[in-house]
């Protein structure tokens, strides 16, 4: 009783006078306490890696906003080796063996990032984190990107590069074009033509100097979602109202995407509905989700997937597809020996500039694929860590708690893991002097073979495994017919503004340039 009193009495000299310090104390403690956790104790600990990462997110959060988040992880790779910790709970690797593991064979479950990525506040395929959701969504429109139905949106394809080109045209070289706001118009035509069934004509508008809110709104799109997860709603919900239109716009560009999708779902099911749609080989992707439904319940794809979905597949096309673009004329601009080889191989491939010859004989075209290749391996758009979960068994017989072996390290559940493509492409075993644009690296010898076969596993600009980027076959056939068409009939000069430091390369899981844009003249060749 005696010692009870005497601790109750003694108890308020052990809490220091001014609660605040007294719970930054506590607040100090814990966090002390798991940082000690974090280094010695976790799981995790015997993963190399820097000690300032391995006891908080806080290190990697900055470099993820300094837009710096694969050139650093690039550094550690070469720092530490092929696996390294790079958060208390995160580990990123380098290996093929490990990528197929993870990728293809397990599958694991992609992390909370991607929900950052949701369109409408509702999922699509992309954001869909578990395996089995997503599986169900991706059957809905997988077919639409086949090769062969691809085919049958070729005229589309050529129609809008052809317009790519009258318009560069009419600006004759006499003035700079920003090339991820010109390439941005001309995927947005080309998606909307493929998935909707008919023209925007956003870039005929951007030419003139008209805004397309739709296009504007998908650039919108991603700078909104940073914000966005940055601010808690209520903040959110103030700072959207600031009086200026410009903001209101951004900040409504996932509404004004919605609506715009949504007026078009409407209008599809009544046509269809009323018959006034006929039978036709060529179908647009929207009216493929209409019909599709989902296995598990049999029913039809609700309205609101649909809209998800559509505009899921306009965020993931457009910015990658441009983006790349711009990159890949950047260094026609100041490499002239690979021009001179690829318009070379055009001149002979495309006796009439205007005439954009059939996919099938783009792909025959080795310096052209040796280009695209090399373009995509060092400006591969989305070259970020894909992160995925370990889950609670990789075992086949269900056991559970199992870790998981990655390169001899044991992750336990829950543990986030990731490659990225950024380290993959410049691994230097694999491609010699990696930082240098060099696409004779891909041109088929009598010896390369193994080579070749090597460079192409280490390749993921589109991801890789069952998440694999769905609209690859329509990118590779875009960026084929646009460069195509472009280097045939313009030679590309950087203007002053635009130079290594103005395009050194930022991320947010999406590349772009550290100046937000790729000024370039393009002067029509004397044919
Ligand atoms: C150069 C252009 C492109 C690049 C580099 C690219 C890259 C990627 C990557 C890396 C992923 C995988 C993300 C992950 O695993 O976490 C992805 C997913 C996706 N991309 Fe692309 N993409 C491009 C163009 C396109 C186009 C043109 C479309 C369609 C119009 C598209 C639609 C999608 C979709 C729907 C997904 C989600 C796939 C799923 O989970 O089912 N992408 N893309």
């Amino acid at each position: 009783m005696d010692s009870t009193l005497s601790l109750v009495s003694l108890s308020p000299s052990w809490i220091p006078h001014n609660t605040g310090i007294f719970f930054l104390s506590i607040a100090f403690l814990y966090a002390s306490l798991r940082a000690i956790y974090n280094l010695f104790f976790s799981p995790l600990s015997s993963i190399p890696g820097p000690w300032y990462a391995a006891i908080s997110s806080f290190w990697i959060t900055t470099h993820v906003l300094r837009l710096q988040q694969c050139k650093t992880n690039h550094r550690l790779f070469e720092d530490y080796g092929p696996v390294v910790r790079v958060a208390p709970n995160k580990v990123i690797f380098k290996d093929v063996a490990s990528m197929r593991s993870i990728y293809s064979v397990h599958k694991f479950d992609k992390s909370t990032f991607y929900k950052s990525l949701m369109t409408n506040e509702n999922d699509h395929a992309m954001s869909t984190l578990d395996h089995a959701g997503h599986a169900m969504r991706r059957k809905g429109y997988a077919t639409h990107y086949t090769p062969s139905n691809l085919t049958l949106f070729q005229p589309e394809a050529v129609d809008c590069t052809l317009e790519l080109v009258t318009a560069l045209e009419q600006v004759g070289g006499k003035q700079s074009v920003d090339c991820l706001a010109l390439f941005r118009h001309y995927m947005v035509d080309v998606i909307i033509a493929s998935s909707h069934g008919y023209r925007q004509g956003a870039l005929s508008k951007w030419i003139v100097g008209v805004e397309d809110p739709l296009s504007t709104a998908i650039s919108d799109f991603p700078k909104r979602g940073v914000l966005r997860s940055a601010v808690p709603t209520w903040a959110w919900d103030l700072i959207c109202r600031i009086p200026n239109n410009r903001w209101h716009q951004m900040c409504d560009s996932d509404k004004i995407m919605g609506e715009f999708v949504g007026e078009r779902v409407y209008e599809r099911r009544a046509q269809m509905n009323s018959g006034k749609l006929g039978e036709s080989e060529k179908v647009p992707m929207l009216q493929r989700l209409l019909e599709h439904k989902y296995t598990s319940t049999d029913q039809p794809m609700p309205d609101h997937d649909i809209i998800s979905e559509m505009m899921g597949h306009m965020i993931a096309g457009s910015d990658t597809t441009s983006n790349s673009l711009s990159y890949f004329f950047w260094e026609l601009s100041r490499r002239a020996d690979i021009m001179t080889k690829l318009q070379a191989e055009l001149d002979q491939a495309i006796p009439d500039p205007r005439a954009i010859p059939d996919f099938s004989l783009l792909q025959r075209l080795p310096y052209l694929n040796a280009f695209v290749k090399e373009g995509l391996r060092i400006y591969s758009a989305a070259p970020s860590p894909l992160e995925r979960v370990v889950p609670s068994s990789t075992s086949r017989n269900g056991a559970l708690d199992e870790a998981f072996d990655l390169m001899g390290y044991a992750l336990p559940p829950g543990t986030i893991v990731s490659t990225q493509g950024w380290s993959m492409h410049r691994d230097a075993s694999i491609f010699p002097s990696p930082d240098t644009f060099l696409p004779d690296r891909w041109l088929e010898t009598f010896t390369n073979a193994d080579q070749l076969m090597k460079m192409a596993q280490y390749m993921i600009p589109f991801g890789t495994g069952s998440r694999v980027c769905g609209g690859q076959n329509l990118a590779q056939m875009m960026l084929r017919f646009s460069v195509a068409a472009v280097a045939r009939n313009f030679n590309v000069v950087a203007p002053p503004e635009t130079n290594e430091r103005s395009m050194e390369i930022r991320d947010s899981f999406v590349i772009f340039p550290a100046s937000m844009e790729c000024k370039l003249a393009f002067h029509p060749r004397n044919q």
